[in-house]
């Protein structure tokens, strides 16, 4: 699709290289003047320079440029700099812009440009213009779907006579980078100004927001990005405002479409509020539905970034990490955990585990100074923070295995944790796999698996991915796994020396944190 050339514009092109030509004739000869250059080398180089300057005149004055404009209306107002004359070249791309109607005057208005789309490309249409003709058609009076429907019914170009707006708010609109805690479909929010003109994404997309002028609609891309038309997304407050408004009024019921809602990228901007589904399942979904995020690339001198696995049980968390230390112990390592057991014979306090008494574990807990803890057979175990800072203070890479609700306590300035979700193949795909593989559950120690283990690693998976999807930075499908591991390490190199998407309040202190 071209860019839509308002009629003056094609005209202009003629115009502007003939006086293009001109004035580098004259550039030229004045310049070889100012270097001296002989007589008989001056005008040659003249008559090559005026040849091809003449030449190239003459291939662009011989051209038929398509489309051809329509004429300008000659009935034009006497206070002509009132109004102004748009011709847009249709294709099938949209407009790129919506209307609205006053509901007291009639009278019909751009609501908003599209970051990218045609309209806003051609810089001639703005939010705020009134239209008062489309192909020459008033349309004053007329319902938002009639007028779609008139510009709906053009061939070739569409003409709109508008009153610009006489003052164009000023908007500094600065950059921002989120990371999506929820998922949206456009096609399912009934209160969005035009669904064709939504943008759907899901939770942990990066979304780089080009406007936010609008305090309900923002506008935005996903990244990375293919397109440069930006798409319409609702913004924090209103989809805080939907969340708190969905938590009050429903059952959690998921995915539930309640109603489609159909327009042209050509619509009425205001439509009644209703209450929609949005994955509430995690808490900070509800806390903020967008995470700002900035691009991150670590300092070859800073501390390595804590490699954080995590998946249902039985995948192969354990496995991965262990074979990841042992393919360079000097690199890779786990933190020392903390027990309340009493050593064995051969153990070393720092070394297997800090042996510590309960009180002092109980004081740690309280203290929050454990990333996780818990008990078995009557003793107390944890992975403390510091014992993951001193494995990253040591110049090494951190590997830690963890269960979703420690996310948070990883997820902070000091570790900036790099999150890898270890997920399970198919279910076909595990049998074939796990043929000669052993399960350790809380009755048995390395038993072979059975299918009932398969499903319910399925099942885990699933709750895991749908509450948590949001803080993944990498994901491992545990197929083959060699392959695996190949990917693991992969990861882990980028994690720590290729530019990555973080948190903005792990670099520079942000309004939400
Ligand atoms: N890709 C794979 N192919 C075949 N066997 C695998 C694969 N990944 C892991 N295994 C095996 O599956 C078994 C379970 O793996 P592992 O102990 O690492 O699971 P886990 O995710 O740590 O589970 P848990 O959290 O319950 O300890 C082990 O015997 C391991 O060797």
């Amino acid at each position: 699709m071209t860019l839509p050339w308002p009629s003056v514009t094609l005209r202009g092109i003629l115009e502007s290289s003939k006086e293009f030509a001109k004035k580098s004739v004259w550039t030229s000869l004045s310049c070889l003047k100012t270097f001296h250059l002989s007589s008989e080398n001056f005008s040659l180089l003249c008559l090559f320079s005026i040849k091809a300057l003449l030449s190239a005149h003459d291939t662009i004055a011989l051209k038929d440029y398509e489309p051809v404009l329509p004429p300008m209306p000659e009935d034009l107002p006497d206070d002509e700099e009132a109004t102004r004359i748009v011709c847009l070249v249709k294709n099938k791309q949209p407009l790129g812009a919506t209307i609205k109607r006053n509901e007291i005057t009639g009278e019909i208005f751009i609501a908003r440009v599209i970051h990218g789309g045609l309209a806003d490309r051609s810089g001639l249409l703005h939010a705020g213009d009134r239209i008062i003709e489309v192909n020459g058609f008033p349309v004053d009076g007329m319902e938002p779907e009639q007028v779609i429907q008139v510009q709906a019914r053009s061939h070739g170009t569409i003409m709109f006579k508008v009153i610009p707006i006489t003052e164009r708010p000023v908007h500094n609109q600065t950059m921002l980078y989120v990371r999506a805690m929820t998922d949206y479909s456009p096609q399912q929010d009934p209160a969005i100004p035009c669904a064709d003109a939504g943008m759907s994404f899901r939770r942990g997309d990066i979304l780089e927001i080009v406007d936010q002028t609008d305090a309900l609609w923002w506008q935005a891309k996903k990244l990375p990005s293919s397109t440069a038309c930006a798409g319409l997304i609702p913004s924090t407050n209103l989809l805080k405002r939907k969340q708190r408004e969905f938590w009050w009024l429903q059952p959690y019921q998921p995915h539930t479409c309640i109603q489609t809602c159909e327009c042209a990228q050509f619509s009425l901007c205001s439509a009644p509020l209703v209450a929609l589904h949005y994955s509430l399942s995690c808490y900070s979904a509800l806390n903020s539905p967008y995470e700002e995020v900035v691009r991150y690339q670590r300092h070859p001198e800073d501390v390595h970034r804590l490699i954080a696995l995590l998946g249902p049980s039985g995948v192969g968390v354990n496995e991965l990490r262990r074979r990841l230390a042992e393919m360079n112990p000097n690199i890779f390592q786990g933190p020392v955990p903390y027990t309340t057991r009493a050593p064995r014979g051969y153990e070393e306090s720092g070394r297997e585990y800090f042996f510590v008494s309960r009180e002092v574990f109980e004081n740690m807990v309280y203290h929050n100074r454990f990333l996780e803890y818990g008990e078995h057979k009557g003793n107390m175990y944890g992975t403390s923070i510091e014992s993951a800072k001193e494995v990253l203070n040591n110049g090494k890479i951190c590997v830690i295995d963890i269960e979703p609700n420690a996310l948070q306590a990883v997820r902070t300035h000091e570790l900036r944790a790099f999150v890898i979700y270890v997920k399970p193949p198919t279910l076909e795909r595990l049998r074939v796999t796990r043929q000669d593989s052993y399960i350790t559950t809380n009755y048995y120690v390395n038993r072979p698996f059975k299918d009932e283990d398969f499903q319910e690693m399925e099942e885990a998976a699933r709750k895991i991915e749908s509450n948590y999807w949001q803080f993944f930075d990498h994901v491992i499908i545990n197929d083959e796994l060699q392959d695996s591991c190949v990917e693991l390490l992969t990861a882990v190199m980028k994690a720590q020396d290729e530019p990555q998407w973080v948190p903005a309040s792990w670099i520079r202190p942000t309004s939400e944190s």
